[in-house]
């Protein structure tokens, strides 16, 4: 089969930027989740967007099917220079994820961010009981955005359940032959723990993959340059997935220096060691030698003690806010941001801080709530998020007005 050229049925760009409002880490009827009056232009549904299905689509091949299972694999050779290969099931019709995700391939999107010219801030090296990983070569600020990567494998998360394995494994092996060089994704880390027979592309997937959502749908996202870096349960970095182009960003959420590795975390943050350990050795297939989980065994207690503490205050603030009671609530919240604080949970400050200013504008205490949106954007503007930061100038613009 040959490639073809990618085609024109680009979604307008101006469609597909975030206005609207972010769940909080809370989420209570009392508590405003989106305070914003002005969620103009907004269609977070993607899928309205789309042009009528194309049958052909930016696909390089005819797809490769696990028939008579709807599941095929789509190999498109040209994006972002070198390729990405989608399993999903065939589109029933023209709202799927499939129709989406050929919709973005097909277009030309500028880089959703300007990463600074010359060399990138970091190198990949080997790391001491970890295979390689990826170590800063000079200071990455906190805040800054300094890796861009895009997906190569997009891998249906219902897949596996419904195909028989030999099916779902030779559509993966499939997806990952067809892109013009195999070996930038066969080539990444295979599982640590299991010296078992599972296939190459199957390995590779499960042990570098990234849950995305794209159209409703939840992918296994590969990543090739992100899957380089390891997981630490206090990460030095985030990723961020922007499913309107494939991107995933990584951002610095504190000062990284020279000589330091760059981390991210494979699971959610506020995780006590007994339930991360289990979660990283199930689903990504090793023991975890973090700093964290290398440290004396009282600070490893003193840590979980302060993540479960951080996970039973917020139905606590919720329980008050139930109450009526916004004078305790704040009292509580205050509380959960010292312990997020004292745990080194940065990412989560800006959250916290808007939480602040939403209880405050539930109580009518606007003076107040601008004062915490001022600091959740601050925090926000820190750390790169960049939703929060729009999202926040909108509603401290509102509440200036209301004034
Ligand atoms: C996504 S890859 C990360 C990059 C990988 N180290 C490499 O050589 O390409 C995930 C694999 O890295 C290793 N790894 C990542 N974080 C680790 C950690 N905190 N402790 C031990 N091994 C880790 C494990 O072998 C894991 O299966």
């Amino acid at each position: 089969a040959t490639p073809q050229d990618d085609g024109d049925n680009a979604i307008p760009q101006k469609h597909l930027q975030w206005t609207g409002c972010l769940p909080g880490p809370l989420v209570h009827a009392s508590i405003p989740t989106c305070v914003t009056l002005a969620a103009s232009g907004l269609d977070r549904d993607h899928d309205k967007l789309l042009p009528p299905a194309d049958t052909a689509g930016p696909w390089a091949y005819a797809p490769f099917c696990a028939d008579p299972t709807p599941y095929c694999a789509f190999t498109s050779t040209a994006f972002q220079s070198r390729g990405v290969s989608v399993i999903t099931a065939k589109p029933s019709n023209s709202t799927s994820a499939l129709s989406l995700i050929a919709s973005i391939v097909s277009s030309r999107f500028p880089p959703p961010i300007r990463l600074p010219s010359g060399n990138p801030p970091y190198e990949v090296r080997e790391i001491k009981n970890k295979g390689l990983g990826v170590v800063a070569t000079r200071k990455i600020p906190r805040g800054s955005k300094f890796m861009l990567d895009y997906a190569m494998v997009l891998a249906d998360m219902e897949m596996p359940s419904k195909l028989r394995m030999a099916q779902g494994r030779e559509l993966v092996r499939r997806a990952m032959d067809r892109l013009p060089d195999p070996e930038k994704v066969l080539g990444l880390a295979r599982s640590s723990l299991t010296p078992d027979k599972t296939p190459a592309a199957e390995d590779v997937l499960r042990t570098n993959a990234f849950e995305v959502e794209l159209g409703g749908k939840r992918f296994m996202g590969l990543f090739p340059d992100i899957a380089r870096i390891n997981h630490a349960c206090k990460p030095s970095a985030m990723t961020k997935f922007n499913a309107t182009d494939l991107s995933n960003t990584v951002t610095a959420f504190r000062d990284i220096l020279p000589g330091e590795e760059i981390t991210i975390s494979y699971t959610a943050y506020n995780l006590p060691s007994s339930d991360r350990r289990p979660r990283l050795e199930a689903q990504w297939g090793f023991k975890c030698t973090c700093d964290l989980c290398s440290s004396p065994a009282s600070e490893l207690a003193a840590s979980d003690a302060r993540r479960r503490k951080i996970d039973q205050v917020g139905p606590r603030v919720l329980r008050a806010v139930d109450k009526g009671d916004f004078e305790a609530a704040i009292r509580l919240n205050r509380d959960l941001i010292d312990t997020i604080r004292e745990e080194g949970m940065m990412p989560h400050m800006g959250d916290y801080y808007e939480i602040m200013g939403r209880l405050y504008l539930a109580w009518a205490k606007t003076r107040e709530a601008r004062t915490w949106f001022n600091r959740a954007l601050g925090e926000y503007k820190a750390a790169g998020v960049t939703e929060g930061v729009e999202k926040l100038e909108g509603v401290i613009r509102q509440l200036s007005g209301a004034n």
